[in-house]
């Protein structure tokens, strides 16, 4: 049976999701969350016309060198003019101050000079106006931004301007973290001599957290269909991920233990390198399961592929491949069967794949910045060649 390419795998992936629910976040927790409905000004900003400068409201036919105009008021930011500025008069303004009727432009202080209730403008060739037209910045219905976007400070900065509180987001993912296996201790707990530290734990909850999802780590398991299916019962996440015994040894045991409680498969491996043992079903109760391998880099790499897109899924989002093109710095062979993503490194266009690829290696995963895509069966290149590659989420 010939295993799906990794666009098929996705795409079966992404078909058997549904997004989760949309709830109000305040704008002080809403960085990275993604919009579920779109911000609408509700009004003009700014509100008025405003000064940019402190300085004189004048009237422009007034605006001329040497003119000696009359004070007849002050406009502070928050507070209403007052004034009316008829011919030959000026009123003292600030800085975000709304203009007093009958004025049209600023004359900043640095070009005028006081004397009592008198303000003498010096030459204003060339000086700009000094107004920031109402609705300058949006008006009210404009469309400010739109569901699907994920916020930022930038963006947050918009809704807050907007005059809005809270924004309707789509609901963080909770994602169920099991790593399986005899061999696995905690970081920082006593190892022995066939121990190994989890590696892969920790780096997917940050993986998680960066693609806008709540990582739920749950009991570490040992390599039996009992302590699986205890680990995963009874916890709260909308996507299960789990990492390792997912290939055919006799101690790989997640998928047959999850099935035997319910679980269907619609992605059983993948024509990709590294991650082939990757797959993807529903639990009994329906909730999404994406299965990692336990090496880290194909836990990693498969993260980048597959539970990237899942995360944007679950969230309303769509999700395109970051795909782009560089030179290749190295000689590459042949390519095998898989879709092959190599890590490396690359700077200015430039990339440089990295010399030992397996999978275990997590000094090289930590090195790359860049994983460069072979396709199946793809001929030897020399270096010089242009190569596509991904510049993955745990790089940025
Ligand atoms: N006969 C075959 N053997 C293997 C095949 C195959 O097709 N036929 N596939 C290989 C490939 S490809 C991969 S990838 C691995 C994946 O195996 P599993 O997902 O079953 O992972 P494990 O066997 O549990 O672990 C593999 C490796 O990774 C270490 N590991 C596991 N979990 C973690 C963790 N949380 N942190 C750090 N390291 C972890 C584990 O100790 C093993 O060394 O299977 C091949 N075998
Ligand atoms: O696909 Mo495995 O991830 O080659 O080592």
């Amino acid at each position: 049976m010939s295993l799906p390419t990794p666009a098929e795998a996705r795409s079966r992936m992404l078909q058997a999701l549904a997004p989760l629910g949309a709830e109000e976040v305040p704008l002080e927790a809403a960085d990275g969350r993604v919009l579920a409905e779109p911000v609408t000004a509700i009004r003009d900003q700014p509100p008025y016309d405003a000064s940019a400068m402190d300085g004189w409201a004048v009237r422009t036919v007034d605006a001329v060198s040497g003119a000696a105009l009359s004070i007849v008021g002050e406009s502070a930011a928050g507070h209403d003019a007052g004034a009316h500025i008829g011919p030959g008069e000026a009123v003292r303004i600030f800085t975000g101050a709304a203009l007093p009727p009958g004025a049209d432009r600023v004359v900043i202080q640095e070009q005028a000079r006081r004397t009592g209730m008198t303000v003498v403008l010096d030459d204003l060739a060339d000086a700009p106006a000094y107004v920031r037209p109402r609705g300058g910045d949006f008006r009210a219905q404009d469309g400010l931004l739109e569901a699907g976007l994920r916020l930022n400070p930038w963006r947050i900065a918009l809704a807050a301007s907007a005059g809005r509180a809270t924004v309707t987001c789509t609901s963080r993912p909770r994602v169920g973290l099991l790593s399986t296996g005899d061999e696995l201790v905690a970081p920082g707990d006593a190892a022995g001599d066939r121990h190994i530290y989890d590696t892969c734990t920790p780096a997917l909850a940050a993986f998680i957290a960066r693609c806008g999802g709540l990582p739920v780590a749950l009991p570490r398991a040992r390599d039996t269909d009992a302590a699986i299916l205890e680990a995963v019962a009874s916890r709260p996440f909308d996507l299960l991920v789990t990492i390792g015994g997912a290939s055919v040894g006799d101690h790989d045991r997640v998928k047959p233990a999850l099935k035997s409680a319910g679980a269907q498969l619609v992605v059983e491996g993948i024509a990709v390198r590294p991650g082939k043992p990757t797959w993807f079903g529903h639990l009994g109760d329906g909730r999404p399961v994406l299965g990692l391998p336990g090496n880290p880099a194909s836990a990693l790499v498969c993260a980048e592929l597959f539970l990237a897109p899942v995360l944007a899924g679950l969230q309303g989002i769509a999700w395109a491949e970051p795909l782009e093109a560089a030179i290749l710095d190295t000689d590459l062979p042949a390519n095998g069967p898989r879709e092959h993503y190599m890590r490396a490194l690359v700077s200015e266009g430039r990339v440089r794949v990295l010399n030992d690829q397996d999978s275990s290696l997590v000094t090289v995963m930590a090195a790359a910045n860049a994983l460069v895509r072979r396709l199946p069966h793809a001929p030897p290149l020399a270096a010089g060649a242009k190569v596509h590659v991904t510049r993955p989420i745990w790089a940025t």
